[in-house]
């Protein structure tokens, strides 16, 4: 017998838990009603033209079901069965094809074995549409892989000592059949594509991201300084001292310059790319342990823990999703009851839990995003109008009528869809009141950095078109790009939209919504009842 998950468990026979590899077929879901949304994270330009009849196609891959499959089995993961993990989505623009599922050429191209390049990886869609407050995926925090290595002395070490743990972690599952994370650890192996970050850098390609910068102060073209002018002073330390001597003292002066600089020379030089520890020595070649070292960074939440199936959400920085995390110290009434709403399980529902939910209302064929960093504290608000105004729903206290109709909407009066689209005007409103300014908006539209393809530029621009941005971004600065690079391979259009400030207001919107589904579920009783129990 053992403890699992906070469950005593019957031993299970180790060739029970051991994946049989077989491909799992599901069929082509199609997705209708869709409207094609401007995330560049989404669909090709060429499917955001499609007209509102398209349908929407999309289709897991066998390997996309056996994870699932074996996260809900073996991590006790919930999904909400409005969701596929699935590749990019096919779309049928031809009347009469619409009904079809896509044709075969492209069923063979989509379910290749291995996605080779972001676009093609497998994310996670909303089926239907999904309102804001619901719970998407839930997983045991205990199902969480944490890194906790021994303290260090140098900062720079302790992180790499961190990410090694989690690789020694998933090259250990993935190494083991039967173990809990095994199923996990192998589809990462399997179907994703570790993007060009810390490993793969060069100091020529953090150079590029100091030398945008530079050129933008100029005013001339980003990436010009590569060629011609000096290096900017924050790289010119670092590229003598490459052309020249490498001692030791020379090489620290310069890494001391910039964070990016310090952690990149940190794996490259200090580690030589090699793994600190004689147990990943003895088990990876250099190139695998680059490999495993860009996934952990780029799929790792917080500095120091991987949330299994999770951490296949994209980021955008006008995301859909959020997630909060209970432990064994903040397990409280409020989180059994997330657990109750997010339908965990009896035996486990006073186990701390992650659960990812919809801060918004999302539409079908939408996919689930989250946004990797948040705002610096004030960065995105308008002068004068802090703090927000308080959305109109929350102004005043809802009347009783209002407890009485989403009563009755529980009970299918086919109000909840005007009611949805109600909250969603106040979801809308409220985020028009904190950034609408036509002026600051066409800075905003101006400072998205020449970075990604021209398409994704253009859509990211129109989505942000209405936010207000009063200062430079973050993300178009040498440091706060470098460190995207650095960590996740890409560097985003423009910096997160909400602050922390703006998040406390969408948990509020959120927070009605659940008090909604609460009283859904626990209708108050009713006058007569009410009054019956105050005769007996
Ligand atoms: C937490 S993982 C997300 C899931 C990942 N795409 C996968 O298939 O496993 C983060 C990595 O996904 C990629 N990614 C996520 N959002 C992206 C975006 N908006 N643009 C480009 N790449 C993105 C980057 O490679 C990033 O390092």
């Amino acid at each position: 017998m053992r403890r699992r998950w906070g469950v005593v468990e019957e031993e299970t026979p180790r060739s029970a838990t051991v994946r049989t590899h077989e491909p799992v077929e599901l069929p082509w879901t199609p997705v209708r009603g869709w409207t094609p949304p401007l995330s560049s994270t989404f669909a090709t330009p060429q499917q955001q033209k499609q007209p509102s009849t398209s349908t929407l196609w999309l289709r897991p891959r066998g390997q996309d079901v056996a994870v699932v499959q074996s996260a809900i089995r073996d991590l006790k993961l919930l999904v909400s069965p409005l969701l596929l993990l699935a590749p990019p989505p096919y779309v049928s623009t031809q009347a009469r094809e619409t009904s079809l599922p896509p044709p075969a050429a492209v069923e063979q191209q989509q379910q290749r074995r291995r996605p080779t390049s972001y676009e093609e990886c497998s994310r996670w869609y909303a089926t239907q549409p999904i309102p804001a407050g619901m719970f998407l995926l839930s997983i045991p925090t205990e199902a969480v892989l944490f890194a906790n290595p021994p303290p260090a002395s140098d900062p720079l070490l302790g992180y790499f000592m961190q990410v090694e743990e989690l690789v020694a972690q998933l090259v250990d599952a993935a190494a083991t059949g039967g173990t809990a994370h095994h199923g996990y650890a192998s589809y990462l192996c399997d179907s994703v594509v570790p993007c060009r970050n810390l490993p793969f850098l060069t100091p020529a390609d953090l150079q590029k991201e100091f030398s945008r910068e530079a050129a933008a102060a100029s005013g001339g073209e980003a990436g010009s300084h590569l060629s011609s002018g000096p290096p900017p002073p924050l790289l010119r330390g670092l590229a003598e001292n490459r052309g020249q001597d490498e001692s030791d003292s020379n090489r620290e002066a310069s890494a001391s310059d910039s964070p990016a600089i310090s952690l990149l020379s940190f794996f490259h030089d200090d580690m030589s790319g090699e793994p600190l520890s004689d147990y990943l020595r003895a088990r990876l070649s250099k190139a695998e342990y680059a490999w495993w070292v860009s996934l952990v960074l780029s799929h790792r939440a917080g500095s120091s823990s991987l949330l299994p199936m999770l951490d296949k959400l994209n980021h955008s920085p006008i995301p859909n999703c959020y997630y909060t995390m209970a432990t064994e110290e903040t397990v409280c009434g409020l989180d059994v009851m997330d657990n109750l709403l997010a339908g965990v399980p009896e035996e486990l529902l006073y186990q701390p839990y992650v659960h990812l939910f919809a801060m918004r209302d999302i539409k079908a064929g939408e996919e689930l995003t989250l946004c990797y960093a948040s705002a610096a504290e004030g960065v995105y608000r308008p002068a004068g109008v802090h703090p927000p105004p308080r959305p109109a729903s929350l102004r005043t206290p809802p009347p009783p009528e209002f407890l009485r109709s989403t009563v009755e909407n529980s009970s299918g009066s086919g109000e909840d869809t005007q009611r949805a689209a109600q909250s969603t005007e106040n979801v809308s409103d409220f985020m028009e009141s904190l950034f609408s300014s036509a002026a600051v908006a066409a800075a905003a539209t101006a400072t998205v950095p020449a970075i990604g393809s021209a398409a994704d530029r253009t859509d990211v621009s129109r989505e942000l078109r209405h936010l207000q941005h009063p200062g430079r971004q973050e993300v178009s600065t040498a440091e706060g790009s470098a460190s995207w690079r650095l960590q996740w391979g890409f560097v985003p259009p423009c910096d997160a939209v909400y602050s922390a400030k703006d998040l406390v207001e969408m948990a509020a919107l959120v927070a009605e919504r659940r008090v909604d589904t609460r009283a859904a579920l626990f209708p108050p009783p009713s006058h007569s009842s009410l009054a019956a129990a105050a005769h007996s």
